[in-house]
This record gives C-alpha cells, structure tokens and sequence, in this order.
C-alpha cells in the first residue's frame, strides 16, 4: 500500500552523456537515492524532457522502463535474451518522450548472477527459464519493485506510462501506490538463441501470476 512505503530521498544528480554503439547518442541525468529498501544501488536516468514530463497529465505522463539487470544482454550483447537490444531502445523511446529508466539491480530476475548462470546451464539440459529457477529452488521470479515505486516517488513521478511487456510490473506498482495511467509495449528481439526465452516468457505472462506479491 502507498501509505506503507518507506520513503526515499535523491541522494546525488549528475548529467551522463550517453553514446550506444550504434551510435545514438543521448543525454541522462543520473540519480542515486538514499533510503531504499533492500541497500541495493539502483538507479532512475531521467531522459529527454523528463521535467516537463512530470507536470503532464494521463497519456502524456512521464514514460517509466523499470529495467532488471542483466549484465551477460545489457553489458557484453549476450543473445541468450532481449534484455540488451530493449535496454538501447527503452534509452530512445524515453529520451522521445520525457521520462525515466530505473536500472534496478535485481539481476536473474532476482535470483543473483550466479545463479541465473546455474539456470541457464540448466536450460541447456532441456529446462525452460522459469523451471530452472524452480529447480535450484528460487522461485520463478524473485523480483520486488518496492524500490522502484520508492524511486518514482522520490523523483515526483506519481503517475506514470510503463514501457514493457510485463504486466507483473504494472500490479506491484499499482499495488505500491504508482498511478500506472497506461502500458507501452517494448519490442519483440527473436533471434535463433533466444526463440525458447520469449517463448516462455509469453507463455509465463499468460498465466496467473506466481510471482512475489508487493510488501
Ligand atoms: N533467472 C533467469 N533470469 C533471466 C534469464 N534470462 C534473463 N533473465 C533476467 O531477466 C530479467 C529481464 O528483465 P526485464 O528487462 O525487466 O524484462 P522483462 O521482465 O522480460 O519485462 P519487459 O519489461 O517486458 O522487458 C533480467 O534481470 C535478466 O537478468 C534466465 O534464463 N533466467
Ligand atoms: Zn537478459
């Protein structure tokens, strides 16, 4: 509930210029935050018109990726998921339209890097993403977006558009007091390595929600 969420404070604000092999090139203001719940260093990039997108009402309200770490997609291109390829455009399509990125450091969907390193040699012997997790005895998806609801509140933004696929984004952070005004979707990143990772994740999506419910 809103009125349980400890509260957050921007701890630091500093302009990043950005610059994507591919070449796009775009300006963040990164801030860090004190008083989040779980010590992690998770971060919000504010991005295009970001101010002026918080004053902005219902369809245009500021447009928010809450983003999972991902270091193996994000940092080195691994083609084991679409997690590099939504990052690069998540940057464009909020620079666009004024908003945030929240990098939360919750790798593996939660579970560690390590771990998400056991699963995936799990999956190499025939199990999908998720009975992986189940498997070495994690669940499905650990993830928590308490931080992310404290960051968006610290930073003034109530009421936000999410950019993702994933509606267990939407219900934490509704549950947590975000006013989620709409969902963008991302794009769909198939490639031959990738083809069983979306296509369990499609199917998890489908189903009624086993994740984590918000503290
Ligand atoms: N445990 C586990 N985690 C994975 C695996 N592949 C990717 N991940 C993690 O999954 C997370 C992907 O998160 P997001 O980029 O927020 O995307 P999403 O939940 O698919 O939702 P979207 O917003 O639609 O992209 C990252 O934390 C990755 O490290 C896997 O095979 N096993
Ligand atoms: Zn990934």
């Amino acid at each position: 509930m809103s009125d349980a969420l400890p509260i957050a404070s921007i701890r630091t604000q500093v302009t990043v210029p950005l610059q994507f092999p591919d070449g796009y090139a775009t300006e963040a203001r990164v801030f860090s935050f004190d008083g989040l719940v779980d010590g992690r260093e998770h971060l919000a990039l504010g991005l295009g018109e970001w101010r002026a997108a918080l004053d902005r009402q219902a369809d245009e309200a500021p447009l928010v990726r809450p983003h999972s770490e991902c270091l193996t997609g994000d940092v080195f291109g691994s083609q084991r998921c679409d997690c590099g390829p939504q990052l690069r455009e998540g940057v464009e399509r909020i620079a666009d339209a004024g908003g945030f990125l929240l990098y939360l450091r919750q790798e593996g969907r939660g579970i560690g890097l390590y771990p998400k390193l056991d699963a995936y040699a799990l999956q190499d012997t025939g199990l999908d993403t998720y009975q992986a997790n189940l498997a070495l005895g994690h669940r499905a998806d650990e993830r928590d977006y308490t931080t992310a609801a404290q960051m968006l509140t610290a930073l003034g933004a109530q009421r936000v558009r999410l950019l993702t696929n994933n509606p267990d984004k939407a219900e934490q952070l509704t549950r947590l007091g975000v006013s989620v005004v709409g969902c963008v979707p991302t794009g769909i990143y198939l490639s031959e390595a990738n083809a069983g990772y979306l296509a369990a994740k499609a199917s998890h999506h489908a189903r009624p929600s086993d994740v984590p419910s918000a503290r």
